[in-house]
């Protein structure tokens, strides 16, 4: 049995061998860069304008439009003092202009043109340059890539990027007790759920799961299909099967597939019987069943692997404090991850802390963490895992 920290530990040493790939700029949400994101050019790329209105030279209560310049445009036009252009937002604004002014501050009489206050240097003008210039990293190797990440680059021209590949991912749940749901099921029986959140809680962070197999609790069929998954994947999860019951045969059919435990069990609730092994370039991860556990475990360790898997620089859920709603007691011997709410910057810890409950989980949005044997007054600021 080892502590959180060194659970946490083994999988942060874990060396992995990275490779990178080229993506569509549309199809890298979610995957880290491999290289620096260095600006071809300035942004802007041209002195523009910030409003629709006019480019004017010099300071005056009055000038002549010479001329109309859109977004698009390649202006020629150099401006002289007491001259102004109709100009629109995006436009490049002609040589020597002074400043833009917005049109709603303007009235025009034939080609003259005048003003309501009286302009600012450069006022309106973005200029070349002005949010970053050519030859900046913009954004750094291990970049975890979002939406505005994506635009960025786009504006950058690039349409391929060279992002780490993710790792593939494999998920096997195991259990006779198992129906998918969808289908009828007889007394004795539930429908396998843990499946579903996991896969899901892999997309939630960009990650795919390219194959789901449900096994039965038969050491040959886990035995070979854990085999299969090992050789597939770079990275297998599975679920169930992992204590010390009679039906529970997950560790041995890993030790037998030639996998090498790095740690089992983790001094922690939910999550003790979780398992964390490694074949080569292959890791496993056996989450116990009970649903809560099996999701706890993949935020607080398989999300982080993950992440460090795909090159990440962004290592494990948000994590802030926060002040307890109420008072709070862990009568337990084991440090706990809780289920909780946050609102209104305070955290509540919710009813249904059982390993078996998702319902908590589901309407609760992070992990709270107190201590063994540990209690909290009111106000107390306690770790959250933001989940959502
Ligand atoms: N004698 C002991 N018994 C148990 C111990 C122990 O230390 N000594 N530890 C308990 C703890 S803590 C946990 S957590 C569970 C974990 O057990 P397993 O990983 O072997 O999980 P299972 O027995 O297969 O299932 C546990 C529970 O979860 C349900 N389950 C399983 N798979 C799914 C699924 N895919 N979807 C939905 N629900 C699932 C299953 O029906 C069981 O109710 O062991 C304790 N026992
Ligand atoms: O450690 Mo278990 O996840 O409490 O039921």
């Amino acid at each position: 049995m080892v502590s959180i920290e060194e659970a946490l530990k083994i999988i942060s040493e874990q060396q992995v061998e990275l490779k990178s790939e080229f993506r569509q700029l549309h199809d890298c949400l979610g995957y880290s860069l491999s290289k620096d994101i260095i600006a071809p050019f300035d942004m802007p790329a041209f002195d523009n304008s910030a409003m629709d209105g006019y480019a004017l030279c010099g300071i005056f209560s009055e000038y002549d439009i010479v001329g109309e310049v859109a977004a698009g445009d390649m202006s020629e036009i150099k401006l002289k003092d007491g001259e102004a252009v109709r100009i629109f937002t995006g436009a490049k604004v002609p040589e020597n202009t002074t400043a833009v002014m917005m049109q709603e501050r303007t009235s025009v009489e034939g080609s003259k043109l005048f003003l309501e206050l009286e302009p600012k240097v450069a006022q309106y003008i973005r200029k070349k340059g002005g949010e970053f210039e050519k030859g900046q990293v913009v954004l750094e190797r291990g970049y975890s890539i979002t939406p505005a990440g994506i635009g960025l680059m786009g504006s950058l021209g690039f349409n391929k990027i060279e992002v780490f590949k993710n790792p593939l991912v494999n998920l096997i749940t195991t259990g006779n007790e198992l129906v998918e749901p969808g289908k009828p099921k007889r007394e004795g029986q539930i429908y396998e759920s843990n499946s579903y959140a996991l896969e899901t809680a892999c997309a939630q962070f960009g990650f795919k799961c390219e194959n789901k197999k449900q096994i039965k609790d038969d050491f040959e069929a886990i035995k070979a299909g854990s085999k299969e998954s090992i050789e597939n994947a770079d990275v297998l999860i599975l679920s169930g099967g992992i204590s010390v019951g009679d039906y529970d045969f997950v560790k041995q059919a890993l030790e037998e597939n030639g996998v090498e435990e790095q740690f089992y069990k983790v001094f922690q609730k939910p999550g003790k019987p979780l398992y964390f092994g490694r074949k080569g370039n292959k890791f496993i991860f056996a989450l116990p069943g009970n649903p809560a556990s099996s999701l706890s475990c993949f935020y607080i360790y398989v999300l982080p692997f993950l992440q460090k898997f795909s090159g990440s620089k962004k290592i494990g859920l948000p994590k802030y404090s926060f002040p307890v709603k109420h008072d709070f007691e862990n009568r337990g011997d084991r440090p706990a991850f809780l289920k909780a709410r946050i609102i209104n910057s305070e955290v509540e810890i919710l009813d249904g802390q059982s390993s078996s409950m998702i319902q908590s989980m589901a309407v609760g949005n992070a992990l709270a963490f107190v201590d063994a044997e540990t209690s909290v007054k009111k106000k107390e600021k306690i770790e959250c895992y933001l989940i959502s």
